[in-house]
């Protein structure tokens, strides 16, 4: 997704669809007040030319009375139905945002795994989507409205023209085309625009979140960015700003010349009238619904235009939504997909390669390894060795880019991801905090958990926070956030990081039963009691269990059925802690490294 996505044939069709699809009433009464809304200046105008013509003495004088109640209906409508267009626009303009921003959320969902949402071009897409799915299809529908209705306007003047001056309306027409060329010219360009700048948007977002989010603003504080990140912000502005700018000239240049244009066709079509009327060939009706009628096709032709490019450039950025909601699936199903079976006999990582990307550093390199049922394996090894990709890699977030994993001999490839996760449980190295309550912090774990305070409770005793739960001021319904919680509650309730780790920890508890759990440094932010406990926690759980453990703090995993020390992604040294003691390895370096620090010193 390197270049803005195109506007497609059979788009507009689609749009169309989405909002019947998304409100019938508002769509068929905005098409039909858009019809009605087109009439009116017509048949005033016509009326007006009959109520002069009568009361010049050229017509019948006893309809006057009708005629001028229907002048008197039209104007109202005039007056009345854009207020009731502008409502029913706005009601169309809600339910097509909400139906549309559930299905690019529902599309961004449906990728399995991580590469797309680490991909900028993704993100870029993501974000003209986000925003043309807000805008896009209500100004490609209320547009395609209002030509319609400018179209109706039109052709009833057009017919008035064709009565007085045909040739004029040829000039007008002619005089027309090189407007829409233009504007579309434009349109296009407006819409390459945006796709240019989108980079700069989202830093804009980036660094706005830098000065307002609390856990951001510590840094931003102390070590005095406010400045340099305003600095930063303000330049991408700028250079967005500055691109925009560019496309406005180009408009106002053209719009002028159009401008000019129009204005020397009109003043045409009106020293003809003013001169055929004085030579006896237009009655004062005539050059009164000429002038009317020269202004309306104008008006009209002006409008269509307009708005057609508009409608143009709102499908090209609705290309953005469709390139987002008709994306191939990044982990596409294999043919012949395989159950998830419960976990037997184990897992095996057959010579795993892996990197992030083409232009990313291979992170594993040929990874052979079996975790077997039942038995805890845990990975240690350096910053960045890959343990945590490692896990990444057996939630199949990402597939290995050669060799495989195999649940029970199964390929993970040939399982549904979502399938698999359901049999695994997870702490995560760079865990959530979710703004929500203390209870749905837990609950998340597993959604089948909701409702039932038992549960929750007993993950969160598990975990070491029931105590520290209980004692907030609404306790487990206590809204754990310092930016939402209701206005006029005071400040919101902030938990220490070592709480947050075992509120996850708890979500985890939750899914106790699964086949599989993996543990990315489950206690690192645990003060020593914790620890302590939390592990003698997780021994209990982990028995019989499958599970895997990343942990930097050794005296952790000695308990391990295996160790695995993994060094620039292949694995260097696995045995159990005194095999590995006695192997005199790197794992024996580091645990006794650690373990002289703890000891009293001479
Ligand atoms: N999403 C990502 N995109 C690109 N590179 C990544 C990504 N995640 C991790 N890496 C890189 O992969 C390498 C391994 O990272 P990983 O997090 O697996 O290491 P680790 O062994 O868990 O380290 P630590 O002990 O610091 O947690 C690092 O060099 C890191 O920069």
């Amino acid at each position: 997704m390197t270049e803005p996505p195109r506007a497609a044939g059979g788009r507009p069709l689609v749009v169309a669809a989405l909002a019947w699809r998304a409100h019938r009433g508002a769509t068929a009464a905005s098409m039909l007040l858009a019809v009605l809304t087109g009439l009116a200046p017509v048949a005033t105008a016509w009326l007006t030319k009959l109520v002069l013509d009568a009361l010049a003495g050229g017509g019948n004088r006893d309809v006057l009375p009708a005629i001028a109640t229907g002048l008197a209906a039209s104007g109202l409508c005039v007056i009345v139905l854009p207020h009731a267009a502008t409502y029913t626009q706005a009601q169309l303009r809600r339910a097509v945002r909400a139906l549309v921003v559930d299905r690019l959320f529902a599309a961004v969902d449906s990728h399995a795994g991580l590469r797309r949402l680490e991909d900028p071009a993704f993100q870029d897409t993501l974000r003209l989507a986000h925003e043309s799915s807000q805008q896009a299809p209500n100004r490609l529908i209320l547009g395609s409205l209002s030509i319609a209705q400018a179209i109706i306007t039109m052709s009833g003047f057009v017919g008035t023209l064709l009565v007085i001056n045909p040739a004029l309306v040829l000039v007008i027409f002619l005089a027309a085309l090189p407007a829409l060329w233009i504007q579309l010219g434009l349109s296009r360009e407006r819409a390459r625009t945006m796709w240019k700048v989108s980079p700069a948007m989202r830093r804009e977002i980036f660094y706005g979140e830098l000065l307002t989010r609390p856990e951001a603003a510590k840094e931003a504080r102390l070590f005095g960015l406010g400045g340099f990140f305003r600095s930063r912000m303000l330049d991408e502005i700028r250079s967005a700003n500055e691109a925009e700018r560019r496309v406005d000239l180009r408009t106002l240049r053209s719009q002028g010349l159009l401008a000019l244009v129009g204005s020397a066709v009109a003043g045409g079509g009106l020293v003809w009238a003013v001169l055929a009327a004085a030579s006896g060939d237009l009655t004062a009706g005539d050059v009164t619904v000429f002038i009317a009628a020269v202004a309306g096709v104008q008006a009209s032709l002006t409008s269509v235009i307009d708005r057609w490019a508009d409608a143009h450039n709102a499908l090209l950025l609705f290309g953005h939504f469709a390139a987002i909601v008709e994306a191939e699936p990044d982990m596409p199903p294999r043919p012949g997909r395989r159950p998830v079976p419960p976990l037997r006999r184990g897992i095996e990582l057959r010579d795993v390669w892996f990197r992030y990307s083409e232009k990313h550093p291979w992170i594993l390199r040929g990874v052979d390894l079996h975790i077997p049922h039942g038995q805890s394996v845990a990975l240690v090894g350096v910053n960045g060795a890959g343990k945590s990709t490692l896990v990444k890699l057996l939630c199949r977030l990402y597939d290995p880019d050669k060799g495989s994993i195999h649940w029970d001999g199964v390929d993970l490839r040939d399982m549904a991801p979502a399938e698999l996760r359901e049999h695994i449980g997870v702490v995560f190295q760079d865990f959530m905090e979710y703004d929500l309550t203390a209870s749905e912090n837990i609950m998340l774990g597993d959604l089948s958990s909701e409702g039932d305070t038992h549960r929750i409770r007993e993950a969160a005793r598990r975990a070491g926070v029931h105590e520290a739960v209980e004692a907030l001021p609404r306790g487990y319904d206590t809204m754990l956030s310092k930016i939402f919680g209701g206005h006029g509650e005071g400040a919101g309730v902030a938990l220490s990081g070592g709480q947050w780790q075992r509120l996850a920890l708890a979500r985890a508890f939750l899914r106790q039963s699964r086949d599989l759990l993996l543990l990315d440094e489950p206690s690192s932010g645990l003060d020593a009691d914790a620890e302590h406990a939390v592990h003698a926690s997780l021994r209990r759980h982990r028995q019989g269990r499958t599970s895997v453990l990343i942990s930097h703090r050794l005296g952790s995993v000695r308990d391990a059925d295996l160790i695995v020390v993994l060094a620039e992604g292949k694995i260097t040294e696995r045995g159990s802690h005194d095999a590995l003691m006695a192997l005199n390895g790197e794992y024996a370096r580091l645990f006794t490294l650690q373990a002289t620090r703890y000891a009293p010193r001479p």
